[in-house]
C-alpha cells in the first residue's frame, strides 16, 4: 500500500516513524508527501531524506506520484482544498474531521466518492465507540448523545488557569467552529449518531489533568452508554491526542485485514 500525507507534523512525522522507519506496517509506504506552501521548500528536503518520501509541491504531481491512497493529517483548511479533487481519484483518510461538519461539504464529497468509486476513510481518532453508537442508531432510534471534553488548561487556553473552566456548551457545529484543533471528535461522533446540530458538546479546561478526558454519553432504544477516554497528550502537541495516530495506524492496518472487528 503506497500512501501519499498531507500534513508532516506531530501525527505526520509519528506516522512516518512508524510506517518507514519501524516497518510497523509490513507492505505499506508512505511514498509522497504534499506541501505546495513556499515554506515547505526549507523543511521538507531533510524530512524526505529523513525517511525515504519523495517531497511534492503540487497537487497533481502527488496524485499521480503512484500512491493508492491519501492520508491527511493537517489542518481543517487543508482537507477544505484539497479533499475533493483527491476524492475524484485517490481513496482519503480525514483526521482533521472538523472540516466536515457543514452538511453540503460532508454530501458534497460523499457524492464526489460515491461518482468516483473512492472511499473517505474518517478514523475515531481521539475517540472511541463508534460502533455502539452507529449500531444503536441504525434504525434511528438514537436519541441523544452528547460528547464531554476536558483538557489541560495549555491544550485550551493562553496563561494559567487556577481552577476549572467551562469554555463552551452548545452543539457540535458551534464548537468545532469555535475550537477547531480540539473539538474534531465531536464532529466525528456526530456523523456516526445524530448529526452535528443534535449532538452536544462541552468543553471545560482543567489545571489539574494531565490527559485529555473524552466522555461520550448516548441513550435511545437500545439503552444507554456511556464511557470515558483519559488519553494521553501527543509529547509533540498537546492539543492532539496521542491515540488519534494510532487510530490512523489502526484503520490503515484494517485495510488489509481479512477479518472486520467492530
Ligand atoms: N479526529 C481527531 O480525533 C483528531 C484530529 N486532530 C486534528 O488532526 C490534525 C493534525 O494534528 P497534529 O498532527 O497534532 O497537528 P500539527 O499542527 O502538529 O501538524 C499539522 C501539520 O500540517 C502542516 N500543514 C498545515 N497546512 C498544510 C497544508 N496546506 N499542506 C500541507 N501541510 C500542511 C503543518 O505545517 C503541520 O506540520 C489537526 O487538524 C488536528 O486538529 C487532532 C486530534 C484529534
Ligand atoms: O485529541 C483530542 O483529544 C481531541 C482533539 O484535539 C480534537 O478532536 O480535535
Amino acid at each position: 500500500m503506497k500512501i501519499g500525507l498531507i500534513g508532516a507534523g506531530n501525527m505526520g512525522i509519528f506516522l512516518l516513524e512508524k510506517i518507514n522507519k519501524c516497518g510497523f506496517l509490513p507492505n505499506y509506504s508512505i511514498v509522497s508527501v504534499l506541501d505546495e506552501r513556499e515554506k515547505a521548500k526549507n523543511s521538507m528536503p531533510a524530512l524526505s531524506e529523513q525517511y525515504g518520501f519523495a517531497f511534492f509541491s503540487h497537487l497533481n504531481a502527488f496524485l499521480t506520484s503512484g500512491i493508492d491512497l491519501v492520508v491527511e493529517s493537517s489542518n481543517i483548511q487543508a482537507v477544505h482544498t484539497y479533499a475533493e479533487r483527491i476524492l475524484r481519484e485517490k481513496d482519503l483518510l480525514v483526521i482533521s474531521v472538523g472540516a466536515l461538519a457543514d452538511q453540503l461539504v460532508y454530501k458534497r464529497l460523499l457524492s464526489t466518492a460515491e461518482r468516483s468509486g473512492t472511499r473517505l476513510y474518517l478514523p475515531a481518532g481521539a475517540i472511541g465507540g463508534l460502533d455502539a453508537i452507529k449500531a444503536a442508531g441504525i434504525t434511528g432510534d438514537l436519541n441523544s448523545v452528547s460528547l464531554i471534553s476536558r483538557k489541560p488548561g495549555k491544550a485550551l487556553v493562553n496563561g494559567e488557569l487556577t481552577e476549572e473552566k467551562v469554555l463552551f456548551s452548545g452543539s457540535a457545529s458551534e464548537a468545532i467552529a469555535r475550537f477547531p484543533q480540539n473539538a474534531n471528535v465531536a464532529i466525528t461522533l456526530s456523523l456516526a449518531g445524530i448529526g452535528t446540530d443534535k449532538t452536544k458538546v462541552t468543553i471545560i479546561a482543567d489545571p489539574t489533568l494531565e490527559t485529555n478526558v473524552h466522555t461520550v454519553q448516548a441513550s435511545g432504544s437500545f439503552g444507554k452508554m456511556e464511557f470515558t477516554l483519559q488519553n494521553r497528550p501527543s509529547p509533540d502537541n498537546p492539543k492532539t491526542s496521542h491515540l488519534t495516530a494510532l487510530s490512523i495506524l489502526s484503520r490503515l492496518q484494517s485495510l488489509k485485514e481479512q477479518t472486520v472487528i467492530g
